[in-house]
């Protein structure tokens, strides 16, 4: 498995090793001693697949608060999307930053998002299908949203057109109205 950093500590970019034959391929998608053995340590509990039909479909950027925060690990299933990481922890040197990483059936790349950072992505092709683990389970009680277009994190989503949005992103909270629950503990 290949492990690329990014600009945001924490925020790792995952290749799984693709055994390919003339019938196709078979990867490990997700290996718990492979991740610790690189020192890794996430106890995924829930395992979460979305699939959005329209090219320029937006979900995010989202978060649960702690207790239930949630660290991700993401991949795209089926067509391409641009995945996106914020970070919102208070005192954090990077807060307010963000990554984005094209993720696709095809390069079967996976985004480690710790926990203290949004998440959100854009659909590149129609009915892309996202894959995601999740370090807690769903609590819409802890459920928060920031805009996806707040001008403060200025994402380059490259969106040639509207957005495909739900209600509740398209009512989300901008950055600078926005008191975050997450606390920076210095990056290891
Ligand atoms: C997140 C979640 C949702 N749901 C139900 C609640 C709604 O009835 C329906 C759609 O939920 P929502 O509109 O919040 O789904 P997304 O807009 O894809 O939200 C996700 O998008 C971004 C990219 C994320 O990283 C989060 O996992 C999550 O916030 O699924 C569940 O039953 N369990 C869950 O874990």
């Amino acid at each position: 498995m290949k492990i690329e950093d990014t600009n945001l500590v924490g925020v790792k970019i995952l290749t799984p090793v693709r055994h390919s034959d003339p019938r196709g391929f078979f990867s490990e998608s997700w290996s718990k001693a492979r991740m610790e053995a690189a020192g890794l340590r996430y106890d995924f509990v829930q395992d979460n697949h979305s699939m959005s039909v329209h090219v320029g479909t937006v979900r995010g950027l989202h978060f649960q608060s702690p207790p239930h925060a949630q660290a991700k690990l993401v991949r795209c299933g089926k067509g391409r999307l641009f995945d996106v990481a914020v970070d919102i922890r208070k005192g954090s040197p990077t807060f307010g930053q963000w990554v984005g990483v094209d993720l696709s059936f095809e390069n079967g790349k996976q985004l480690l998002i710790p926990a203290g950072f949004l998440h959100g992505f854009i659909t590149r092709e129609p009915s892309t299908e996202i894959i995601y683990k999740c370090s807690d389970y769903f609590a819409p009680e802890s459920d928060g949203a920031v805009r996806f277009d707040d001008p403060d994190l200025s994402i380059d989503w490259g969106l040639k057109e509207d957005a495909y949005l739900s209600e509740k992103d398209a009512r989300a909270a901008f950055l600078k109205d926005f008191n975050s629950p997450f606390i920076w503990e210095g990056d290891a």
